[in-house]
């Protein structure tokens, strides 16, 4: 039920991983109506339609916050994606006039570095997206609290699947295939994504190696189902291609999406940049 309040927003999207962005500065929300304004603006036929929500505000510990919600209404405790539109929403609409600065979210602060000066029609950014988490506590995966899952086999559903679990502030299972278009992902995915090893579910990335320095990736977000492309679950693939010998630490790996690509670096600082675009797609207002 609508309260007739009309509320600005900005839909953006990161390679085609598409969020409605409402800026808190400026608009109010009611905190009880975030999770189930989150499922109607990402509905493609009774809202605006897109893979989720994403609230920017204040933060006493960073330049801004970021609290991004799935299309489902669950909240996300990370959105590499995201996080550039946000850092190209800030930096166009001058709510700051560095280029670069800090973003608090649930999953933690991440530093981004704005480049709207390449010279390209693209707005580009790249996000220190900090180190990779990778003990099962940390996930949260059920098992031995302080052990890794690199390329660990599990029964899911009576099917045996080779996982390899790496968290970026939010959970991925990252799975090795030799044909990542062969991958019935809408049918594997929400299995493992809902499997029991996962107390607060995990998104899911079907991964093909290309060589060492490339991979074709497919994915399965917890709460949004099939997006076209996931930005932390870009940089928890390179990590587990890493972990696995797959892929060359320290240098730039292309990770080709349905959306396009992401240049990502699990560095000699054990953190992990990612670099990509970030575009703007229309302004609008919608009844709350
Ligand atoms: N579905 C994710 C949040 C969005 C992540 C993705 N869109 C990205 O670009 O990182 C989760 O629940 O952890």
């Amino acid at each position: 039920m609508s309260e007739g309040i009309k509320v600005k927003f900005t839909k953006m999207h990161g390679i085609g991983n598409s969020y409605v962005f409402v800026n808190l500065f400026e608009e109010s929300l009611l905190e009880r109506r975030v999770s189930s304004l989150a499922q109607r603006v990402a509905d493609v036929h009774m809202g605006i339609g897109s893979d989720g929500l994403i609230l920017i505000g204040p933060s006493d510990r960073a330049d801004f916050c970021m609290r991004i919600f799935n299309a489902d209404g669950s909240e996300g405790k990370n959105c590499g994606n995201g996080l550039r539109c946000l850092a190209k929403y800030v930096y166009e609409r001058k709510l700051t006039d560095k280029k670069r600065f800090t973003v608090e979210t649930l999953g933690g602060i991440v530093s981004v570095d704005v480049h709207p000066d390449e010279g390209r029609t693209v707005f580009s950014v790249t996000v220190d997206m900090g180190a990779p988490h990778l003990r099962k506590q940390e996930v949260p995966m059920v098992g031995d609290p302080d052990s890794y899952t690199i390329d660990e086999r599990v029964n899911i559903d009576g099917q045996p699947y080779w996982l390899t679990v790496v968290s970026m502030g939010n959970p991925h299972a990252v799975l090795f295939v030799p044909d990542v278009d062969a991958v019935p992902v809408s049918t594997i995915g929400p299995l493992i994504e809902r499997a029991p090893l996962f107390p607060e579910r995990i998104n899911v990335e079907f991964v093909q190696v290309k060589n060492r320095k490339e991979i074709d990736c497919r994915v399965w977000e917890r709460g949004s189902g099939v997006t076209q492309a996931c930005g932390t679950g870009a940089c928890a693939a390179v990590v587990a291609g890493v972990l696995n010998g797959h892929l060359d630490r320290h240098v730039p790996v292309t990770v080709h999406l349905m959306g396009g690509d992401l240049e990502i670096v699990w560095a000699a600082d054990s953190r992990v940049y990612m670099k990509g675009p970030a575009h703007t797609i229309a302004d609008g207002k919608f009844d709350v």
